[in-house]
């Protein structure tokens, strides 16, 4: 007698697994779930059920459909529907209950083909990209192999799991007649969909954001300072200005906001990161050394960004200054001064007498007053991340522009892919505030991670959904980055094939002799995990040189030796280029590692490794630091990333790690044997003199 499952049922007839189960419940026929098996008295009970309550209005409403669809398809399609049901598996989906009982009269002409008319393939579908086979044919409520079959009349060979695109689903449905739709998907990570709209009511007049550009020593951080020492906003003595990375001065009442990260360095990799923070930019053009070659790479950077530039003709105190010469030379790049007819701008500055600051920053003023750079303070804020650290006592510290709205103290916030809420705003005077608006830099803490120079923030009405969004961003960064480096390797070859993105392993083949490379060659060939199969692009005799790395590593493969080894080029090299060698003597554990890997069965092995002695003489406790274990390295070395045990009459005292190492003053990465040094040890004062610390490291071993 023919089971199926309470959800293949309800397939069948268009019905929620729970509702088959609870009106199984009902007839007292005992299921637990969806899973659970039926037969085919169930079902006949089921169906005369549905029979008598549906019978009627599910008979109007199929002709209506059929009614409707039929005026909508043209005759072609019309006619290739039909001959689609003529011929179709659909025959077949009949559930295997109804095949065999369906006699004439069995229950009367309109209800025998019901559960087929339920299952009825939609009108419209809609897509957001790609689909499988399978999933296509579940849109389409059909069978895969009609799908596959109707691609084979196209030309396609295709499997069930087979991807297909957008055009060829559309010409699929057309051939169903089915109508695609495509819908848009948005991306709920994107920030941009947070944003608050401006109404142009909203916008008031915001300071100007300038950058100083310029070839190397031709005076851009001295022009800084002396912008900074001689205008700083704060009048009050004893503002002490601190580098948060950007700063603000006022002239004539009016403020000015200038990033203190000179070079193209900040500003390409900001506008590299989509980031448009720079309203003017100050091409600085020492006056004794003319254009020079980073000048007019500056100058086609803004050009490029389409920002105004100011040209700030700097050492003019210099006895062979010559400022013709420099508007010379920029009226051959299109910067023609004013005073020439064009429109450009030409400041004489020297910076070191902080001559000509006033008239610079008055033009700049001025051209902010053209452009009518503007935003809207009454709102969230939005802006780009400056510069951004990890600071030790303060965890991760970021100096954001604010660009539009305003940020308070107490924000959720969404940086990059970091996020949080904003637990404290430093200014640069170095003072706390509450608020900042448009134009201004802040120094913030408080978030999860540290930004990158040039992400975008935004804060967020609640805490939560900025959470959700930072962690979706920080998930699908990481994600990203993990795709970008990911090299094969044996290690996370399960995980590349679980994910599809592995079809095939390229390995590289080298042997100590040709019968043994031809050997490993054979039988490595002959691995088919899943599907996936092994493909040897290179087999050679000879130990594994430099160029076989770059090979691999050009070619994502690994590289497999047989009695021999890397030297030390191709040793390094690996490392670097992140290539995964592995070294056999014997021809099964090469073929049992590779095959272990693909199936996901292969885990690292570790070994400890012993570095040294290290003897505790003296002990300094220091408030905030702790103990620092005035030490004596008797043999091996102590390394900063070390791990530690400390032994004390030859019991294991403490297991951890090195804290700070230090010699003298200074922290060092190491120290050898004979030598002194300081070690503080983390999360442990009680180190005693006569303690013996010994740093060992845990390190992965070759499989030989
Ligand atoms: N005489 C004179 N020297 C100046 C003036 N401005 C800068 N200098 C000197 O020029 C040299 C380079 O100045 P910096 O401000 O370091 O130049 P920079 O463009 O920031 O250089 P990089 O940071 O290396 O790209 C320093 O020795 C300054 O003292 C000026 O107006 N007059």
């Amino acid at each position: 007698m023919p089971k199926m499952r309470v959800y293949e049922y309800a397939k069948t007839v268009n019905k929620s697994s729970k509702d088959i189960v609870n009106a199984l419940k009902a007839k007292n026929i005992e299921v637990n779930n969806h899973m659970s098996v039926i037969d085919d008295h169930a079902i006949k009970q089921l169906e005369s059920e549905s029979a008598e309550s549906k019978d009627g209005s599910m008979q109007k409403k199929d002709n209506q459909q059929g009614q409707s669809a039929n005026a909508k398809k043209p005759a072609k399609k019309v006619d290739n529907s039909t001959r689609n049901r003529k011929q179709s598996p659909q025959q077949n989906q009949r559930p295997p209950h109804l095949r065999g009982n369906r006699g004439p009269g069995r229950r009367g002409k309109s209800k025998k083909n019901r559960p087929k008319e339920m299952a009825k393939t939609p009108d419209k579908i809609k897509i957001s990209g790609s689909l499988s086979v399978a999933e296509l044919a579940e849109k389409l409520r059909k069978e895969s192999a009609e799908i596959i079959k109707k691609l084979m009349g196209m030309g396609v060979m295709a499997t069930k799991n087979e991807e297909l695109d957008v055009t060829t689903i559309q010409l699929l449905c057309e051939d169903f007649g089915v109508e695609v739709e495509e819908e848009e998907i948005v991306d709920v990570l994107d920030m941009d969909l947070y944003e608050e709209e401006d109404a142009p009511a909203d916008l008031g007049v915001r300071p100007p954001v300038v950058t100083i550009m310029g070839h190397v020593d031709h005076g851009k951080t001295t022009l800084l300072d002396a912008i900074r020492k001689t205008k700083v906003t704060d009048t009050e003595a004893g503002g002490i200005t601190q580098h948060i990375g950007a700063y603000q001065v006022e002239e004539n009442g009016k403020k000015v906001t200038f990033l203190d990260t000179p070079g193209h360095a900040a500003f390409t990799t900001m506008r590299a990161r989509g980031a448009q923070v720079t309203d003017i930019t100050i091409l600085v053009v020492a006056a004794d050394d003319g254009v020079m070659p980073q000048t007019v790479e500056a100058l086609n950077h803004a050009k490029a960004a389409e920002v105004p530039i100011i040209v700030a003709v700097n050492k003019m105190d210099k006895e062979n200054a010559n400022p013709d010469r420099v508007m010379q030379e920029l009226t051959e790049h299109q910067l023609v001064p004013e005073a020439w007819g064009g429109e450009t701008i030409f400041v004489n500055v020297s910076a070191v007498k902080g001559e000509g600051i006033d008239e610079l920053l008055e033009m700049i003023l001025l051209v902010s007053e053209v452009e009518e750079f503007k935003a809207n303070p009454d709102k969230r804020a939005q802006g780009t991340v400056v510069e951004a650290e990890l600071d030790k006592g303060r965890g991760p510290v970021a100096t954001l522009l604010v660009q539009n709205g305003t940020m308070n103290v107490g924000d959720p916030i969404v940086v990059g892919n970091t996020f949080g809420r904003i637990r404290a705003m430093v200014n640069d005077l170095g003072r706390r505030v509450k608020t900042a608006g448009p134009s201004t830099p802040v120094e913030i803490t408080g978030l999860s991670d540290v930004p990158q120079a040039g992400d975008q923030f935004l804060v967020f009405e609640d805490e939560k959904k900025a959470r959700q969004v930072g962690e979706g961003r920080q998930a699908r960064a990481k994600e990203a980055e993990r795709k970008q480096s990911s090299k094969v390797s044996l290690d996370d070859l399960f995980n590349q094939i679980q994910e599809g993105e592995l079809k095939e392993i390229n390995v590289i083949i080298k042997a100590d002799v040709q019968g043994s490379a031809e050997a490993v060659k054979g039988s490595l060939e002959k691995i088919d995990v899943e599907g996936v199969k092994v493909n040897i692009i290179h087999t050679a005799v000879g130990a594994i040189s430099e160029s076989d790395v770059i090979l691999a590593s050009a070619s994502n493969a690994i590289i497999v030796g047989f009695n021999v080894r890397p030297d030390v080029n191709a040793k390094r090299t690996a490392d670097s280029e992140k290539v995964d060698v592995r070294l056999h003597r014997v021809i099964y554990d090469a073929i049992e590692e590779i095959e272990s890997a693909m199936k996901g069965m292969l885990d690292p092995e570790f070994e400890e490794k012993v570095l040294g002695q290290v003897e505790v003489r003296q002990t300094f406790k220091v408030s905030k630091i702790g103990t620092i274990a005035g030490s004596y390295v008797l043999e091996g070395k102590i390394t900063r990333d070390s791990s530690v045990r400390v032994i004390r009459d030859g019991v294991i005292v403490y297991d951890g790690k090195v804290d700070v190492l230090k010699r003298f003053k200074d922290d060092v990465k190491e120290v050898a044997t004979n030598y002194e040094c300081g070690v503080t040890l983390e999360n442990f004062n009680d180190v005693k003199e006569g303690d013996i610390i010994e740093p060992y490291k845990m390190v992965e071993v070759p499989r030989t």
